[in-house]
């Protein structure tokens, strides 16, 4: 059977050998192995039974993204990173079941959104949520539908968390000379003429409006293995690493953990996206791994 559905979770098997975990909770992707290789960061200390946002996967940022600045946003109201990731989706079942690709789907409309968040964000809406596994390509690709009557203003990210054997020899390529907000300095923004950004410290940018079309993640640099990162609709890029402190401040995430992982997140944040009432918005990622 290429697709498992359990209690908690779906998981997608290809023919190659190929596999992806998605829970309800977050519709979190939280396991993407290829041929039995791990690709994704899970933290060993996440939390997976829905009392808190899963840490690692590709979780989904809606409707907003971090805590909104402006106390005036309509999502000002709204915890961290929104809603989507701390709701149970419904499952809707396969859509594409092939010889070469395996394809599942997920909801969640406003009703189904704990009523405490519904009250924060009163709005309604509908997402769907598609995975797709082909072998050594993982697609995830969100729309937004606005069943509200007026327009409404959100964000949205795939929190993307890469699984690495060691930071220190991984470097991201596609975002030199792009201006980014510098989160860890006190949001200035900052131009970037390396060609590569590497990591030695706690890293927390937010680039705006990357026209590159292909990001590249090179997991070392003593191989060739890398993700090509392409970005459908998602114009914006978030590169984080909480290195040694903030790591250890994270309750779901054990204090050496940041050697394994790095986060390569897109998405639409540096602005809103107003969406009319009746009207759709669709984008998404498609990762593939070489090596
Ligand atoms: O701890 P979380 O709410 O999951 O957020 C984890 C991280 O998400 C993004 O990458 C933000 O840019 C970071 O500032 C934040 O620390």
């Amino acid at each position: 059977m290429p697709v498992e559905v359990l209690e908690d979770k779906v998981i997608l098997k290809d023919s190659k050998g190929s596999s992806a975990e998605v829970y309800y909770f977050g519709a979190t992707v939280t396991s993407w192995k290829y041929r039995g290789k791990e690709l994704l960061f899970l933290s060993k200390k996440s939390l997976l039974d829905g009392t808190k946002g899963i840490r690692g996967g590709i979780p989904i940022i809606f409707p907003q993204f971090a805590k909104a600045t402006d106390s005036s946003a309509e999502t000002a109201a709204l915890p961290q990173h929104g809603l989507a990731r701390i709701s149970k989706f419904e499952w809707n079942g396969v859509s594409v079941d092939n010889e070469s690709e395996v394809s599942v789907r997920f909801g969640l409309n406003n009703s189904q959104v704990p009523e405490n968040l519904q009250k924060d964000w009163p709005k309604k809406f509908k997402l769907i949520f598609t995975v797709t596994l082909n072998d050594d390509t993982l697609k995830t690709n969100l729309s937004v539908k606005n069943e509200d009557t007026a327009p409404f203003d959100f964000n949205v990210l795939l929190h993307t968390y890469y699984s690495v054997p060691d930071i220190s020899k991984v470097s991201v390529e596609g975002l030199q000379n792009i201006s980014y907000i510098d989160k860890v300095k006190n949001f200035i923004t900052v131009v970037d003429n390396d060609k590569s950004v590497k990591f030695t410290q706690e890293t927390d940018r937010i680039y705006g409006n990357v026209p590159t079309e292909i990001i590249k993640i090179n997991i070392s640099d003593e191989s060739n293995e890398a993700f090509l990162l392409q970005r459908i609709n998602l114009k914006d890029s978030v590169v984080w690493n909480p290195w040694i402190d903030k790591a250890k401040g994270m309750s779901d995430f054990d204090d050496d953990e940041y050697k394994q992982m790095v986060c390569v997140e897109p998405g639409h944040v540096a602005e809103y996206i107003t969406l009319k009432s009746e009207e759709s918005w669709e984008g998404g990622q498609i990762i593939q791994y070489k090596h």
